[in-house]
């Protein structure tokens, strides 16, 4: 949460020319309420089935960047599903760098109550693992801005062969 995947995804596919989609936009679409709200009617398990069906449908679109929520890794079958039929790039941030970019959030449920900054290291330690064994490519965040980001993505995933050159000087 925080590091800036709907921010950079969305960024990243204006550059590439591509269609954005974030998982948890569309499952605020479909259910007509809001995250925060399915949380407090179904509760993380009833969003988390919810999560899993949405994934494993956006993972079957072809010429999209898809930003899931931070806590797709936690089901193995969505790991699975990301890593065989897309490239994952880890958006990696401190949890102490997440804690004060969501400072004022209000928009995400678990962290609305207690010690946001120990909630954030305490996810931090059961997920890094998961997002490294998801992920094709790693790119730290930190400093650069989310618009240098989406670059840098670009840049790695043209390298890579997955995105067709841009002619971008440089
Ligand atoms: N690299 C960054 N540097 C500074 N602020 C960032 C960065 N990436 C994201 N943010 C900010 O952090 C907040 C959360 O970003 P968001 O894209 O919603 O993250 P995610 O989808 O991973 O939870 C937003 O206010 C966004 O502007
Ligand atoms: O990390 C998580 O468990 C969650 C992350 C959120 O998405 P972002 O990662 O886009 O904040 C959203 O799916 C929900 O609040 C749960
Ligand atoms: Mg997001």
């Amino acid at each position: 949460m925080g590091a800036g995947k709907t921010t950079v995804g969305r960024t990243l596919a204006q550059r590439a020319g591509l269609r954005f989609i974030d998982s948890d936009h569309e499952i605020e679409r479909e259910q007509g309420c809001t995250i925060a709200a399915l949380f407090s009617r179904l509760g993380e398990a009833g969003f988390r089935d919810i999560e899993a069906g949405a994934i494993d449908a956006l993972t079957q679109r072809e010429g999209v960047v898809l930003a899931t929520g931070g806590g797709a890794v936690l089901r193995p079958e969505n790991r699975k599903a990301l890593h065989e039929r897309g490239t994952v790039v880890y958006l990696r941030a401190s949890p102490d760098d997440l804690a004060h970019r969501l400072r004022h959030d209000r928009s995400r449920p678990l962290l609305q109550q207690g010690d946001m900054r120990a909630k954030l290291h305490e996810l931090y330690r059961v997920r890094d693992p998961l997002y490294r064994e998801t992920a094709h490519f790693v790119i730290e965040t930190g400093r650069p801005s989310p618009a240098l980001l989406a670059n840098m993505v670009q840049m790695q995933l043209e390298l890579a062969g997955v995105l067709p050159s841009s002619g971008a000087p440089g």
